[in-house]
């Protein structure tokens, strides 16, 4: 045990590399994209530091190239899961007694070694298994998750030293400790570094996860595994598996040492979990913390004052890049009657520039779409649209998945601001515009707050501060991320604490000092050093203090 306070180093974002020709970084990258692709992975599960392989393989490909095969993951059943629980338990009391600073080193030293040696392979991984391109990548794999460890350790440490007040004759000190049980990490397939965040979170504050992945992520998965045991995470930490969601639901939710989900992803599968477990929460020995960031239908709206040219750039980036496969994604659009035909003739000029393709090809700006589920849900809705004489496709709409999955970044024009894809998440590069009197803000900024049951996030873009102003007050509820003159994606952890409320989640702001209060339970001590020998009160007859002290020969 160290005899000393210590201070964690102060964090600063990690800068993004340019990936420009000819850089150290994108030869890195290059030949690690090219030597993967020459390899066929074979991805066991991790349960209390044991490979696990099962012999049930599924085919990991490249989504916007799904017959090449990746490698093959190794599927596991309800054991699995079982004994994932019970190597986290097994870990708990050791982990949860290693000194907090232990256990801070160990996710610097994670931070350090993506900043340096895993940073072209767990980029790649993303952009292979995940279709993202060079830029997409850097800024999630590396640069977020980066972040969210260093930001963390920092956080915990300033969780750590929150203490309480303590009157004479007394010390008053609060501990926080882990959760009593083990946490359930449930990932989504979209960021590697949200993947790498909710277990490692958790696990930091003391916490042993069981950590299951979405399926379309555990290529890159399997190298944040490979990053966490080169850091030091100690054995049934962090245990991972690859079993289907209902099945690891089944085995978890039942589990009496069930303390908490960290999920991230739909708001559908997140309402039913959230069901389940108020179904067993009379099996649980503790309450369970429940933090779920989820869905959005996230707005861009535009003021008649707006610079034409900034809110064009805000929809080309904010709702296409990584295909608008960002739960932050810009997906529905108001703009003024004043300026729609020269955003919208910008929009036209930037698609018409936009590459699609392979990941290999860094000059690509669009990839493809995570699978064939996604694809063929998308494709859906633009048949729709194509068929629908109320509505106009003004940009895009083509579809194709022979060689990956593959959908033209679309913009879909509406006179109804209620159309259905005005309001539903859709969760791909397709954006949808409706174009308001340019004199109606106000009733506008009405429909923007009431269309979408979600509330993840906005921009208005105005160059009047009355219209800012206005916005901001009537869209209160309507984003937990709110951005003024800027695309809706794209926060930065320790800048922007992401996350949002109504359907949306919980709001427990990923990357914040918020998000690690829910992973612990605090402990307060109270000390008394000379404690009172008398029970009646001093108008009673209790002698007075000092008298008491003297009593017990003070
Ligand atoms: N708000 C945020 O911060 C945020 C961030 C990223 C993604 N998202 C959301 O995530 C969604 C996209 O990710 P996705 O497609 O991976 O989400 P998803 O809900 O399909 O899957 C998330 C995880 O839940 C698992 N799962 C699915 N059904 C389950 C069930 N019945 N029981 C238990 N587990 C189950 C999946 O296997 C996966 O691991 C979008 O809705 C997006 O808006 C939100
Ligand atoms: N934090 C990311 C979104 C994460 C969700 O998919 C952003 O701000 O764009």
């Amino acid at each position: 045990m160290a005899n000393a306070f210590f201070n964690v180093p102060l964090p600063i974002n990690e800068p993004v590399k340019g990936y420009a020709p000819d850089s150290p970084e994108r030869i890195e990258l290059l030949k690690t994209l090219k030597e993967l692709k020459q390899q066929e992975r074979d991805i066991p599960m991790h349960i209390g530091g044991q490979e696990v392989r099962t012999g049930n393989t599924v085919r990991m490909s490249p989504p916007h190239d799904h017959k090449h095969t990746l490698g093959h993951f190794h599927r596991g059943d309800a054991s699995h899961v079982q004994q994932a629980i019970d190597a986290a338990l097994d870990a708990r009391t050791e982990w949860a007694e290693l000194p907090w600073e232990q256990r801070a080193a160990i996710f610097l030293k994670a931070a350090d070694l993506l900043a340096g040696p895993y940073r072209a392979r767990l980029n790649a991984a993303t952009m292979l298994g995940q279709s993202k391109n060079a830029f997409q990548a850097e800024i999630d794999a590396a640069c977020e998750f980066i972040d969210f460890l260093r930001f963390n350790v920092h956080y915990m440490s300033e969780l750590y030293k929150q203490q309480p007040a303590s009157s004479p004759g007394m010390w008053n000190r609060l501990e926080h400790r882990p959760l009593e049980g083990f946490i359930f990490a449930l990932t989504p397939f979209n960021f590697t570094a949200i993947a790498g965040n909710l277990p490692t979170s958790a696990a930091m504050l003391g916490n042993v996860t069981v950590w299951k992945p979405a399926d379309t992520q555990i290529y890159s998965a399997q190298v944040l595994m490979e990053l966490f045991k080169e850091a030091g995470v100690p054995d049934g930490v962090i245990n991972l598996v690859y079993v289907d969601g209902p099945t690891a639901g089944n085995v978890i939710f039942q589990h009496p040492d069930f303390a908490g989900i960290h999920f991230t992803g739909s708001t559908g599968v997140f309402q039913h979990i959230w069901k389940t477990i108020g179904e067993n929460i009379s099996k649980y020995k503790t309450y369970p913390r429940i933090v779920g960031e989820t869905g959005g239908k996230d707005f861009i709206v535009a003021h008649k004052s707006a610079h034409a040219k900034a809110v064009a750039v805000g929809i080309s980036r904010g709702a296409f890049e990584y295909q608008g496969q960002k739960c932050s994604a810009a997906s529905r659009v108001y703009l003024p009657s004043n300026l729609a035909d020269e955003i919208l003739g910008y929009v036209k000029e930037d698609l018409a520039t936009f590459k699609m393709g392979d990941v290999e090809d860094l000059s690509n700006f669009i990839n493809a779409v995570i699978d064939e589920k996604s694809f063929d849900k998308l494709a859906k809705y633009l048949d729709a649209a194509k068929a629908d004489s109320s509505v106009e496709i003004i940009a895009g709409g083509g579809y194709d998945k022979s060689k990956g999955y593959f959908i033209e970044p679309t913009v879909i024009v509406t006179k109804d601001p209620k159309y259905v894809t005005m309001c539903e998440e859709l969760f791909g590069p397709v954006v949808t515009v409706y174009v308001y009197e340019a004199d109606r803000f106000e009733e506008t900024l009405e429909v923007v707050d009431q269309t979408s049951p979600y509330a993840l996030t906005g921009a208005v873009f105005s160059q009047d501060r009355y219209a800012i102003d206005l916005a901001t007050r009537k869209l209160v509820q309507a984003a937990g991320n709110f951005y003024i003159n800027d695309k809706p994606t794209g926060a930065v952890v320790g800048q922007q604490p992401f996350g949002g409320a109504r359907a949306s989640g919980t709001n427990d702001k990923a990357g914040s000092i918020l998000n690690l209060l829910r992973w612990v339970s605090p402990r307060t001590i109270k000390e008394t050093f000379v404690p009172v020998v008398d029970y009646r009160y001093p108008f009673l007859g209790a002698a007075p203090a000092e008298d008491l002290n003297r009593d017990k020969g003070i």
